[in-house]
């Protein structure tokens, strides 16, 4: 059985999920070291925000298949190094967008009416109502820096509450952004007018230290500054300063550049600055959401099936993917068996999507083709992350073709792989309830949905040859389940697809071509 470790705290009902397929150790607060010396018993690894998977880690996981973080930002990760390994890295991208969207907009109310200091100092005793003044949010000037779904729903709900929303994100359309109220505006404009500044955005090299002294200085001495993304996006002392000198007006902060805060002089600005230690997730519901999400993901791929959001796997969002999934294992299976049919080492694998699945969402299914290819010489070690990476260091040249105006079936897929020892080529389709079906081996035509153990040929039609060869595997014992001969012309060449019940004995393959007529025979296994 499989073994999962969770090893941040991790709600119950993702728990249920993993149990279902592994034994699930929850083991929190670990120091590094000691995950690393745990870690080489696992196939998955479950966390939070609290667990630092660094190069050591995945070098130590040797059995790791997938890391799941329950939550969106993966900068806790090293995802290339565990892509270089083909560790799936997944994550659940919308589970807590509306927990920390509502974080983002407590903090603004709760800094500009001093909650926070008001309700302590009422706790201490007092009732001081001159100092705690604040400013209403109503027709103030919100900057949304990152339109992405969390500044999506706080523009929403900040538009209701009577703000003006200016918004920054070079990947959107101005279109877009009107849809959301928002103006899109450059950064230094934003900076300028903005009275509340709210961070949305990855922490990426451009945005470290997005707000520095420098952009600090082109904000009005009342802006507040409100972070609940990332750590690191600001400079925290240059703010410090900021707010210390009256630059700005104060700052809500849920994230730091080191977590948890150690010494930080963030601490003593008083009612100015609001502290939260990474909260923005943390709701009953967002929780729930993201472990169910992250657990499912694991599961999936511990019964080695793909993964809706894995974040290293280029191209294969949840939407595309719940499309794809049936066509992921169509193109493996067709990968596996014509990498069997080529035998040696493939050179070359022209990929042709057909049909319906001629458009640029199909990339993914390329990857699904390598996988099967490498299957036989990887096994487990080959995936949909490090396939692409696996066959490049092969040597393997991958073509890629399109061909939409192929009808023979809705979508169809055509692999021919060119190795050392010939070129061999497989088409497959979807058929009825999208069951595999082989409909072409080496340019012969035939029907049969692929079967663990199959047997092919490639002989002379003629009469007497199907009895031979039925008589020969009779005589190994060898039970064949089903038999197609597809044929172009009547009495030339043909090719059988036989279904046998158990592998094909030693030594069985050379007797089979000593038939007259048969001219090749490849056993494969799926
Ligand atoms: N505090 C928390 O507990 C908490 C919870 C959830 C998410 N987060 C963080 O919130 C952030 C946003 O999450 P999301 O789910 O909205 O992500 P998202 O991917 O939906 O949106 C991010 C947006 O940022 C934009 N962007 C990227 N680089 C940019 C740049 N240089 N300048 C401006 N815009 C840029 C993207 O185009 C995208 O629209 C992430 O950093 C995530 O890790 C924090
Ligand atoms: O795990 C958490 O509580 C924080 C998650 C949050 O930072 C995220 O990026 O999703």
């Amino acid at each position: 059985m499989s073994k999962v470790l969770v090893s941040d705290p991790i709600d119950q009902a993702g728990i249920d999920i993993l149990s279902q397929v592994a034994t699930v150790d929850v083991k929190t607060g670990l120091k590094p070291a000691e995950l690393i010396e745990i870690i080489g018993e696992y196939d998955a690894l479950m966390i939070r925000s609290g667990t630092r998977v660094t190069q050591e880690i995945i070098e130590a996981g040797t059995q790791l298949k997938i890391i799941g973080r329950a939550g969106v930002g993966v900068d806790n990760v090293d995802v290339p190094a565990a892509t270089r390994k083909g560790i799936i890295v997944v994550n659940s991208p919308e589970g807590n967008t509306i927990a920390a969207a509502e974080h983002a907009l407590a903090m603004i109310l709760s800094l500009s009416r001093h909650i926070p200091d008001a309700n302590a100092s009422v706790k201490r005793g007092e009732w001081d109502r001159k100092t705690f003044v604040g400013a209403e949010v109503y027709k103030k000037n919100l900057g949304i820096v990152g339109l992405g779904k969390i500044g999506s729903h706080v523009a929403s709900v900040a538009k209701a509450m009577g703000m003006k929303l200016l918004a920054y994100d070079p990947f959107i359309s101005t279109e877009r952004a009107e849809q959301m109220g928002c103006q899109l505006v450059d950064l230094d404009l934003l900076f300028q007018q903005a009275d509340y500044i709210t961070l949305h955005i990855p922490k990426t090299p451009e945005t470290t230290n997005l707000i520095n002294a420098k952009t600090l200085a082109k904000m009005k001495p009342t802006a507040r500054i409100i972070n609940c993304a990332r750590g690191g996006i600001i400079d925290e002392s240059a703010l410090a300063a900021a707010i210390k000198e009256g630059k700005i007006g104060g700052a809500a902060l849920d994230v730091f550049d080191s977590e948890p805060l150690g010494e930080s002089e963030l601490r003593s600005l008083g009612k100015d600055i609001i502290l939260t230690p990474h909260l923005g997730a943390s709701t009953t519901e967002a929780q729930v959401n993201v472990a169910i999400d992250v657990a499912e993901q694991i599961r999936d791929v511990i019964l080695g099936l793909p993964a809706r959001s894995a974040v290293n796997i280029p191209g294969l969002g949840p939407d595309i993917l719940e499309e794809l999934k049936p066509y992921m294992q169509l193109a493996e299976t067709l990968g596996n068996l014509v990498g069997q049919l080529a035998g040696g080492r493939v050179e070359t694998l022209t990929v042709k999507l057909q049909g319906e699945l001629a458009t640029n969402k199909s990339q993914p299914l390329v990857v699904a083709a390598l996988k099967g290819l490498l299957y036989q010489a990887l096994r487990e070690r080959v995936n949909y992350v490090n396939a692409s990476i696996e066959a490049k260091e092969r040597g393997i040249r991958v073509i890629e073709t399109r061909d939409a105006s192929a009808r023979d079936y809705a979508g169809s897929l055509h692999l021919e792989a060119t190795g050392t020892l010939g070129t061999h080529s497989v088409t497959g389709a979807l058929l009825g309830d999208k069951e595999i079906h082989l409909t072409d081996v080496d340019g012969f035509p035939i029907n049969v949905p692929p079967s663990k153990y199959m047997l092919f040929t490639l002989h002379r039609d003629m009469p007497g040859i199907i009895g031979k060869l039925g008589s020969l595997l009779g005589s190994f014992n060898v039970n064949i389940a089903s038999m197609q001969v597809g044929r172009k012309i009547v009495r030339g060449d043909a090719v059988m697809a036989l279904s046998i019940d158990d592998p094909l004995p030693d030594g069985i393959l050379d007797e089979i071509t000593k038939v007259p007529g048969i001219r090749d025979a490849y056993t494969v296994t799926l």
